[in-house]
């Protein structure tokens, strides 16, 4: 396979704050990989470089091949990249139909507005959310309007998905259809990488991790190896308290517990 994504030495700084410090990784095509880290550790802020809602300092991103490293966020959904956010905010004003609409007319792949309503209700079926087409969206539950993002993200017929927190203030049985799902859209091809923090999701979907602390990429690879990386231990749970866990012979790495949501 391919790569799909390469994100080189990529750097952000705010004033006097580097929110990334020249993160390397690339995605293969058809992956699902995990991104995590602790609070503030620049999560948000790579997926927003990645989707040219914010400027690089430093460094390049190339997409399928082509550098998109200064392209705007509409560029960006119409070469493939689509994302959701972390606070989900659909259109107020709007049905939940007309919603996922705007994401197929944002991304350019609408011929016409009966064809974007065709296809959005597609979306709408896959997700679940057929039924609720016309309401208005401020009348959808949380995790309804969860998988409204969905919807409209895969609107745009995207290549590479990068998924910030879907599963936040999702309940047990909401996270199990929440993953099911996630690997339905894997399933149609789709790349995947989910900024996460309910370690359940991370361990059970990824298939390779990458780790941020301060904005730094400090580990990347395979799950099992990554979580129990001293790195990771101790960007999690500190120096301190990560040598004594070493030192009984505890597991301490945040998938100790995989239905924990690891924050710190
Ligand atoms: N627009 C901005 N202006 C100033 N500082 C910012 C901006 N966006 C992010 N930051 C800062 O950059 C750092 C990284 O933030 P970011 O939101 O990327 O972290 P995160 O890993 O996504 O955190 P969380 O898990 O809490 O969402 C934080 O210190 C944050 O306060």
């Amino acid at each position: 396979m391919g790569k799909l994504l390469e994100v080189q030495a990529l750097d952000k700084h705010f004033g006097g704050l580097h929110a990334t410090r020249e993160v390397s990784f690339a995605l293969e095509e058809g992956e699902i990989v995990g991104l995590i880290g602790p609070n503030g550790a620049g999560k948000t802020t790579l997926v927003n470089l990645i989707t040219g809602v914010v400027r690089a300092d430093g460094g390049s991103v190339v997409f399928r091949g082509r550098d998109v490293t200064a392209q705007r966020p509409w560029q960006a959904a119409r070469s493939g990249l689509a994302r959701t956010f972390q606070i989900v905010q659909p259109f107020p004003q709007m049905t939940v139909l007309e919603n996922v609409c705007a994401g197929a007319l944002f991304a350019g792949h609408a011929a016409s507005l009966a064809q974007a309503e065709r296809d959005a209700m597609d979306h709408l079926e896959f997700v679940g959310l057929a039924h609720e087409a016309r309401r208005p969206a401020t009348a959808l539950t949380l995790p309804s309007r969860k998988r409204l993002e969905l919807a409209k993200s895969l609107a745009m017929r995207p290549r590479l998905l990068l998924l910030d927190e879907v599963n936040a203030g999702l309940n047990s049985a909401e996270i199990d259809q929440a993953l099911a799902l996630m690997r339905a859209i894997a399933a149609r091809g789709v790349t995947i990488l989910l900024i996460e923090h309910l370690m359940k999701v991370v361990m059970s979907l990824s298939q390779r991790i990458l780790v941020l602390h301060q904005g730094e990429l400090i580990a990347q690879g395979e799950p099992q190896a990554v979580i129990r990386d001293a790195r990771v231990v101790e960007a999690y749970l500190g120096s301190k308290f990560a040598a004594r866990q070493a030192a009984h012979g505890v597991a301490a790495t945040p998938a100790a517990d995989t239905t924990t949501e690891v924050h710190r």
